[in-house]
């Protein structure tokens, strides 16, 4: 196998969004779980994406463990390894996008990395530096009340130099508007300046286009699904990839029951939520008991088990901002999110175990815990749900999973996802 791309996503859904875009670009991908261990046998692919579950961990650990993976993905060929970010930029000022971009530059010996987290499909984009979602600033959108890691400066080159060692530029839309010899002459001048990375303003999709063509010879970057389609573009360009039809068939239905999962207290999950109980029975966990004890989850699953025969459920732990503000004044922010986590990833095991071989895992982090818990190690992409949303099979084809960001999928999403996946 050797890859014309390595990607490093900082949670599962986040790497099965790059996986999508790759996938539709016309890159053969696969979305690995961690570093692949020396018995996981890959398909042919173009593009691996190594999904770690560092966005929200020491930086020092997010450090080491994106390293490792850098490793991984330079021995199979990748002379181009992105860094994949949120679209919302997720992360607080401890860490950790400015320490992995600083720690994988560094490695690779490059001047400066670019940086952009514009997704213009999803409504991200980047113009003077700025992070809009939608019509507003990122400090002015939902992302101001995250759980985990509230947004609230819109100036990337702001929040980004504070979490990094070396200063950090801008490529601005004029440039970006020249192409891709202005992009590189003005990451050459900010390099001599001594920074060691650059925002890049990008506003529609020929933006990105030229960024990846830009980059595609640097040895790293960092950016979310945006910059992945940049890059899978200049490849397919370059003539270093024959694009592979999009929508690989997965092969035949797994039938059998299916259910939903919420962890994510975003706007359009809580949405969501609301409008799948017009089309399944949904539980509500109370998270004050998901926390004192066993009980909570074990009923919901008690629950889901009795219904589950009959058509798909929904166990959801989302609630409004307000909720989550006074869960985690009464518990602790680290530990009350986590909890429910974990509660929320063994509630998964459960309905695994009574048979459900179709999941719909609604946030990041909450995605991840139910991954990992299941021992789930790669997927191929399948066909999308939402921009940034595919439906995923596991490597050995027996499950199909849709792990969707907190803030991506329209109104039906659980509906929509599940009409897909047969
Ligand atoms: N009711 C709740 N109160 C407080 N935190 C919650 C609640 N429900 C879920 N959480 C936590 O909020 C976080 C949501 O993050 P994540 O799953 O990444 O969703 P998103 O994709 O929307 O960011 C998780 O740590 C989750 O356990
Ligand atoms: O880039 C994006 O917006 C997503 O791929 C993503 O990473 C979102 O994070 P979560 O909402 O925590 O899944």
């Amino acid at each position: 196998m050797t890859l014309v791309l390595g990607c490093i996503a900082d949670d599962y859904t986040g790497a099965s969004d790059l996986a999508n875009t790759l996938t539709k670009a016309g890159l053969r991908t696969v979305q690995t779980i961690g570093v692949p261990g020396e018995g996981l046998d890959l398909p042919a692919t173009d593009a691996v994406v190594v999904s770690l579950k560092s966005r929200s961990i020491p930086a020092a650990q997010a450090v080491a463990r994106s390293r490792e993976a850098e490793s991984w993905l330079r021995a199979r060929g990748a002379g181009h390894v992105m860094f994949k970010v949120c679209s919302t930029f997720d992360s607080t000022d401890a860490g950790n996008i400015g320490p992995v971009t600083d720690a994988l530059r560094e490695e690779a010996g490059a001047r400066i990395a670019l940086v952009t987290p514009a997704f213009p499909e999803t409504g991200r984009t980047v113009y003077q530096g700025h992070l809009f979602v939608g019509a507003v600033p990122l400090h002015e959108s939902p992302l101001k009340d995250h759980p985990l890691n509230p947004m609230r400066d819109s100036n990337l080159v702001r929040v980004l130099a504070r979490q990094s060692r070396a200063g950090v530029g801008l490529v601005d839309l004029a440039t970006v508007a020249r192409g891709a010899q202005a992009v590189r002459a003005r990451l050459d001048a900010l390099a001599r300046e001594g920074k060691g990375a650059a925002i890049a303003d990008a506003v529609f999709d020929p933006d990105l286009a030229v960024l990846g063509e830009a980059i595609l010879t640097d040895p790293v970057s960092t950016g979310a699904s945006g910059l992945g389609l940049g890059l899978a573009q200049a490849l397919v360009a370059s003539g270093r990839v024959r694009a592979a039809p999009a929508g690989t068939a997965l092969g035949d239905p797994v039938g059998g029951p299916a259910a939903c999962l919420a962890g994510s207290c975003s706007q359009a999950t809580l949405g969501q939520v609301a409008a799948a109980e017009a089309v399944m029975p949904v539980r509500r966990l109370d998270p004050e008991r998901l926390l004192a004890g066993p009980q909570e989850a074990e009923e919901a699953l008690a629950w889901a088990a009795e219904r589950i025969g009959a058509g798909p459920v929904l166990i959801a732990s989302s609630q409004s901002p307000e909720a989550v503000t006074a869960l985690q004044a009464r518990h602790g922010r680290d530990a009350a999110g986590h909890a429910i986590e974990a509660a929320l990833a063994g509630i998964a095991a459960g309905l695994v175990a009574r048979g459900v071989r179709r999941l719909v895992v609604a946030g990041g982090e909450t995605s991840g815990a139910v991954v990992d818990t299941l021992g789930l190690t790669a997927f191929r992409v399948g066909p999308e749900i939402a921009p940034g949303v595919p439906v995923l099979a596991t490597v050995a084809g027996d499950m199909r999973l849709a792990l969707k960001s907190g803030n991506f999928g329209g109104r039906d999403f659980f509906a929509d996802a599940l009409a897909l996946m047969p």
